[in-house]
């Protein structure tokens, strides 16, 4: 598959002081992906960047091979064929949804603009809205219109600053997989900022991890999640904890009970921290370690159990909810990680 847009070493500061740092990434034709990283990180200014509102100081974007920004050269916005959607969805309130839509068509006839601003209302399913104003509508119904006019000039790429964000979660979720369902089929790429994993999940074929103004993975959810770069994706991405572990016969052993190592990267007698996910954590039969449970939280598909070893360890334990234990039964646990996570003692 061909690259579409191709980040290389992207170095962005404010007033000196810099922010990112040798971000590097790429998309190929219709793929979607997210940014996501902790307030602050750094995830708009990369999205303002490729926009070309920011110059950036080092480093390369390139969009279907133009040179958007590069050492002296600088696309200006309105050249770089790239669509943008705001949180606010920064609509233009004396205007009717229509003409919105039609703001950014320029040069095109009054006709061609009608039949695209009618593809647009019945892609974004507000047919029959057009002659609205922004106020008439709800926050759902604004951010479809503000993608509409985003997508009318047929952008090479969309960027989406936090689209969903001043939506409530159900609809949020809606309009997530919706809007997915519309840029896939229309095969334009995208990259979309979040807080929301869950979100990053769902919407994304590809997530970036940013912390501090860098790129600490760009992968799959899947990948990220099973597979986390560093003890930092780990802790970030999902919920998870540290096990201190050592290396004996291909095995690692630890105080919530031994795991098969599936590398070998790895010798006899190193130590080794292993990741595991509260639902790798499960009730087992006879073998494995003691454990008293201190809390619950019932969560629907599961309970989380706070369990405390016999070494005084405390753990997360995720377990389908209808196995009911209560606060202070005895209980004994294995390890049931698919993929151990493991990395080198901190
Ligand atoms: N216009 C600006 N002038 C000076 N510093 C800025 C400016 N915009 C952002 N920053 C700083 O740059 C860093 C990265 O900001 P950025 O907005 O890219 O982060 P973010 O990851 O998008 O954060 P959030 O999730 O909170 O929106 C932050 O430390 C921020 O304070």
């Amino acid at each position: 598959m061909d690259k579409v847009l191709e980040v290389k070493g992207l170095q962005c500061s404010y007033d000196g002081q810099p922010v990112v740092s040798e971000v590097s990434f790429h998309l190929h034709e219709g793929e979607i992906a997210c940014l996501l990283g902790p307030s602050g990180c750094g995830k708009t200014t990369v999205l303002r960047a490729l926009a070309g509102f920011n110059a950036v100081d080092g480093g390369e974007i390139e969009l279907y091979g133009r040179v958007l920004s590069a050492a002296g050269v600088h696309l200006p916005p309105e050249q770089r064929r790239i669509g943008m959607v705001f949180q606010d969805y920064a609509l233009f309130p004396h205007l009717t949804v229509a003409q919105n839509i039609a703001f950014g068509l320029k040069g095109v006839s009054r006709k061609d603009a009608d039949t695209r601003v009618s593809e647009l209302l019945s892609l974004v399913q507000l047919e029959g809205k057009g002659q609205r104003y922004p106020h008439e509508l709800s926050g759902g119904q604004q951010q479809r219109v503000a993608l509409a006019r985003a997508l009318a000039p047929r952008p090479d790429l969309l960027l989406m600053d936090e689209p969903f964000s001043n939506l409530d979660t159900d609809l949020r979720r809606h309009l997530a997989r919706e809007v997915r369902e519309i840029l896939k089929q229309q095969g334009i790429p995208a990259v979309l900022v979040t807080h929301d994993q869950e979100e990053a999940f769902a919407f994304s074929d590809k997530v970036g991890v940013l912390a501090e103004g860098r790129l600490h993975q760009w992968d799959s959810p899947y990948n990220l999640y099973y597979s986390p770069s560093s003890p930092r994706v780990a802790a970030f991405v999902g919920k998870g904890e540290f096990i201190p572990g050592t290396v004996r016969d291909g095995l690692l052993c630890t105080d919530v009970g031994n795991v098969m190592l599936t590398c070998n990267q790895w010798q006899d007698g190193d130590e080794v921290q292993l990741f595991v996910r509260p639902h790798e954590i499960v009730p087992a039969d006879a073998e494995g370690a003691q454990a008293q449970i201190l809390a619950k939280e019932f969560l629907g598909t599961t309970t989380l159990y706070t369990l405390q070893l016999s070494s005084g360890r405390l753990v997360s334990s995720a377990v389908d909810s209808h196995i009911d234990l209560q606060v202070g039964d005895a209980v004994t646990v294995s390890l049931q990680p698919p993929r151990p996570v493991t990395f080198a003692a901190a």
